[in-house]
């Protein structure tokens, strides 16, 4: 798994490992990894180093030392070197005196404008771990005018560190080099930091637990369920589907599917659409009603149900049985505006949310916000289950206060009925006796790969989806992350 840390960690990390180093080590341990990166991308998008030509944008503190420093190691391998010093009289002095003195030429934003035009790269310095909201109009100004791929060090400015949020203008990186720890920014806004590299300054011995998680494929490998040799079709878990109607008999089926699809064990839907279902899936065992659908090791409940009388007496009888039910899109609802159907759960029977933002706003009053990981967070607590937030990094929070966040894989799930594709998924595997928490976290992981993959560059269907969960599944047992 790879940790995340955030901006309050990995500063009070920094300043006892500061305490210990000589002083201007770390930065200059950080820079020279920025400047490692300055020059792969100059090759990448020149062919060369030696006479290509970077603009460092360098704001008042140590983020902007960093680029300077970059700038001196830049200098050594034969880049030329200007700086444009948003704030002159809180430059790094060291930093500045450096890169001075290899050669390294600076500038005003006001007079700027042709090194910008003619830069190969521009590094980004202007804020990092003390960044507060967009970009200050002297900063925006510049990045404006800039065409050359851009390396943000640290964190892209503009952005928020700990919520990914953006809120003005902004800088959108071709890559981002950052140290000693991953910050939420990076993985909860892949989209403007790029490509992502971390660069070792000794920090991990201080950092101490993460305050989240992303999966990688090892992960999801290791906890996919597979058949074993003892393993027979109710023993790896009997996953119950109450979903669809007849205005949204789809819904079923693709649910029913997913969960076929996601693990080999025993599939029994319950619901109004049992024909459609079994002539689609003859191997799911269908009926007319949850009330005799026999034992299952997990339920989800929700989606094309509708929210009238009927099914709130579905979702009440699946969350009395004491199995793990996934409450998805109606069920969701059901919960926001009868909130007394979760009176037939027993505390301690393991639930799962899975709203998008208007869900969630239903559910609990307000909107996710900008922090969608502390919105997470508070709804698991109050409702006391694994609420998985979906988005562009779906966020799954568990009611402990452990976070997952989701790694993107473009936007090819953005369809109709991917949410029930999904649902299906972690019910499978929440019957398999997996964690809520990770189930939600694995399912969403090879939900994504399986939209990549039936995408592969062009627009996918639900159906899709469906299809390419076996590759998505293999894709993750072999790779390492
Ligand atoms: N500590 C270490 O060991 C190491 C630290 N390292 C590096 O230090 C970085 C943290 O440095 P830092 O704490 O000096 O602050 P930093 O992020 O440069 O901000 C400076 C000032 O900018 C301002 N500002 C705020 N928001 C703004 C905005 N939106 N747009 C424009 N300006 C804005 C605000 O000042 P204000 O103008 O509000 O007075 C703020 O105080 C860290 O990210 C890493 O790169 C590495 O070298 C490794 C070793
Ligand atoms: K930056």
């Amino acid at each position: 798994m790879r940790g995340v840390w955030t901006t309050e960690h990995v500063r009070s990390a920094e300043e006892r490992l500061l305490a210990v180093t000589p002083e201007g080590a770390l930065m200059r341990r950080a820079a020279y990894g920025v400047s490692v990166r300055a020059a792969k991308l100059l090759a990448e998008h020149t062919g060369r180093v030696v006479g290509t030509r970077a603009v460092l944008v360098v704001g008042a503190g140590n983020n902007g030392g960093d680029a300077l420093w970059a700038g001196y190691f830049l200098r050594r391998r034969g880049v030329a070197v200007a700086a444009v010093l948003l704030r002159p009289e809180k430059a790094h002095p060291a930093g500045l005196a450096a890169l001075r003195r290899a050669g390294g030429r600076v500038y005003s934003p006001e007079t700027a404008a042709e090194v910008i035009d003619s830069a190969d790269v521009v590094i980004d310095g202007v804020v990092g771990l003390s960044a507060r909201g967009p970009l200050r109009p002297d900063a925006a100004a510049v990045f404006e005018r800039v065409t050359a791929p851009v390396l943000a060090v640290d964190l892209p400015s503009g952005v928020d560190p700990d919520t990914g949020a953006v809120d003005g203008p902004a800088v959108r990186a071709t890559c981002t080099v950052t140290f000693g720890a991953y910050k939420p920014v990076h993985v909860l806004n892949p989209q403007h930091c790029g490509d992502i590299t971390l660069v070792d300054i000794g920090l991990s011995g201080e950092l101490g637990e993460p305050d989240l998680l992303q999966l990688d494929a090892a992960d999801v490998a290791a906890a996919w369920p597979l058949p074993k040799p003892e393993d027979n079709k109710y023993t790896q878990g009997v996953t119950g589907v109450a979903a669809g109607s007849s205005t949204y008999p789809g819904a079923a089926v693709l649910t029913a599917a997913a969960a076929v699809r996601a693990t080999a064990g025993m599939v029994r839907y319950a619901g109004p659409v049992a024909d459609v279902v079994r002539s689609h899936w003859p191997e799911v065992v269908a009926t007319g009603s949850i009330f005799d659908a026999g034992r299952v090791q997990a339920w989800v409940v929700g989606p094309g149900i509708g929210t009238g009388r009927q099914s709130k007496e579905v979702l009440a009888e699946a969350l009395g049985q004491g199995v793990p039910v996934c409450a998805d899109a109606d069920a969701i609802t059901l919960i926001a505006e009868q909130p007394d159907v979760l009176d037939a759960r027993d505390p301690d029977t393991p639930l799962l949310l899975t709203p998008h933002d208007g869900e969630f706003e239903r559910l609990t009053g307000s909107a996710p916000g900008a922090d969608r990981v502390g919105a997470a967070r508070e709804a698991a607590r109050r409702f006391r289950a694994v609420v998985l937030l979906k988005g562009h990094c779906t966020v799954i929070a568990a009611p402990d206060g452990r976070v997952l966040v989701n790694r993107p894989r473009g936007s090819w799930l953005a369809t109709a009925g991917s949410g029930d594709v999904l649902a299906g998924m972690i019910g499978a595997l929440l019957a398999s006796g997996l964690d809520p928490w990770l189930a939600a976290g694995v399912a969403a992981d090879v939900h994504a790969r399986a939209g990549q993959i039936a995408a592969g560059g062009v627009p996918t269907s639900a159906s899709g989806i469906l299809a390419a969960i076996p590759d998505a599944v293999r894709q993750a047992r072999s790779l390492t992350p």
